[in-house]
């Protein structure tokens, strides 16, 4: 048995938080040999709701959890931390401005960030949730430069997932049999998921689908997917997000199979993304870290759709700056 591993879930009282934290504490976080010390992290309001869930956590007498710590200040959460979920963030309300939602996030995210330069533990590995997420990766990953940048990632894994999904249902294959499929840009409705160099059963995504389903269908169901959920739901993806979430960090920790996936890190240049913003790529864990997968061909209909979606990062990375927030 490996020593515990202390993992840090901000918004722990959230919707998301009660989809995620039973399943980091069952193990599907880090694997089965792996016990974790969950070290919980609210605004005062939600800590007696936060005390409830752990409660339920002690409830379930999970092997592998060995503690639950619960805190309202972010420089004790983070201490010592090797995982960090950053899934606590200020939501738009009606009649909030892009402006107004990055600076309430910067004001979030900024602090956060110093604090786990100053007390994580020097392998933290950070994914931020909580939207706008590239950017808020962005700002927490400025205000802690001891840190390398490249352990800041934000989540385009759901939206991965939910592309999986689509192409296994219009295919009818299942999604074991698909491979390499990327979700470039934001996770906003910018994002482009990419099929182009996909494979479905073996064979190339592009002689199962057209580009008309593309453009039509399939781009616009997955990038609009979170809205279409709250219209369904009442209420955002939370299960979905916590899987996805999962999802991010166990590849991270234990490496990606044959196929690559989808993850949000700092750019160094590829494919003509700008260095240091926060953009998915397709991506393998390689040793415990994200390697960008180089050397695809980019073709004309791709070109355009993830120029647009960086674009918007640039914009939102740009705004941040002119706030003082980065
Ligand atoms: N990247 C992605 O694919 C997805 C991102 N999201 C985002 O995840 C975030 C969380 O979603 P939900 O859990 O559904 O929201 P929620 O509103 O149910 O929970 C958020 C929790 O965060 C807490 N919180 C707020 N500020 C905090 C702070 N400074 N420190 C610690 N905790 C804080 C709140 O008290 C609340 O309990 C939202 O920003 C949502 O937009 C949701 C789905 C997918
Ligand atoms: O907009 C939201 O809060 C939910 C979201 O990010 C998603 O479901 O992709």
């Amino acid at each position: 048995m490996n020593q515990p591993v202390n993992v840090t879930v901000t918004g722990a009282a959230g919707q998301i938080g009660y989809a995620l934290l039973f399943r980091i504490a069952s193990g599907q976080l880090l694997g089965p040999d792996t016990p974790v010390r969950l070290r919980l992290l609210e605004i005062p309001q939600g800590v007696k709701a936060a005390e409830g869930t752990a409660m339920e956590l002690h409830d379930c007498a999970f092997p592998l959890l060995s503690g639950i710590d619960i805190f309202d200040d972010a420089n004790a959460a983070f201490d010592g931390a090797n995982v960090g979920l950053l899934v606590g963030a200020r939501p738009r309300t009606a009649g909030m401005e892009r402006g107004d939602l990055l600076e309430a996030n910067g004001g979030i995210f900024g602090p956060q960030g110093k604090a786990i330069n100053d007390n994580a533990a020097s392998d933290i590995r950070v994914l931020v949730v909580g939207n706008p997420a590239n950017t808020n990766a962005l700002i927490a990953q400025r205000h802690a430069p001891d840190v390398p940048a490249e352990r800041f990632t934000a989540m385009t894994r759901l939206d991965h997932n939910r592309a999986l999904s689509q192409l296994a249902q219009k295919t009818g294959t299942p999604v074991s049999q698909i491979e390499n499929l990327t979700i470039w840009g934001n996770h906003s409705a910018t994002q482009y998921p990419d099929v182009f160099h996909a494979t479905i059963g073996g064979r190339p995504a592009t002689e199962l689908v057209d580009e008309a389903w593309l453009d039509g269908e399939f781009i616009p169901t997955v990038a609009k997917r979170g809205a279409a959920i709250i219209d369904a739901r009442g209420a955002s993806s939370a299960a979905s997000a916590a899987n996805a979430a999962i999802d991010h960090v166990h590849d991270w920790v234990n490496g990606t199979g044959s196929s690559w996936t989808s993850a949000a890190i700092p750019s160094d240049g590829s494919y003509g993304v700008p260095e240091g913003i926060i953009s998915s790529f397709p991506v393998r864990s390689v040793d415990g870290r994200w390697e960008i997968v180089q050397g695809l061909e980019v073709n004309d209909f791709s070109r355009q759709r993830i120029d647009a979606s960086v674009a918007e990062l640039v914009g939102e990375r740009d705004a941040v700056q002119e706030l003082g927030l980065i």
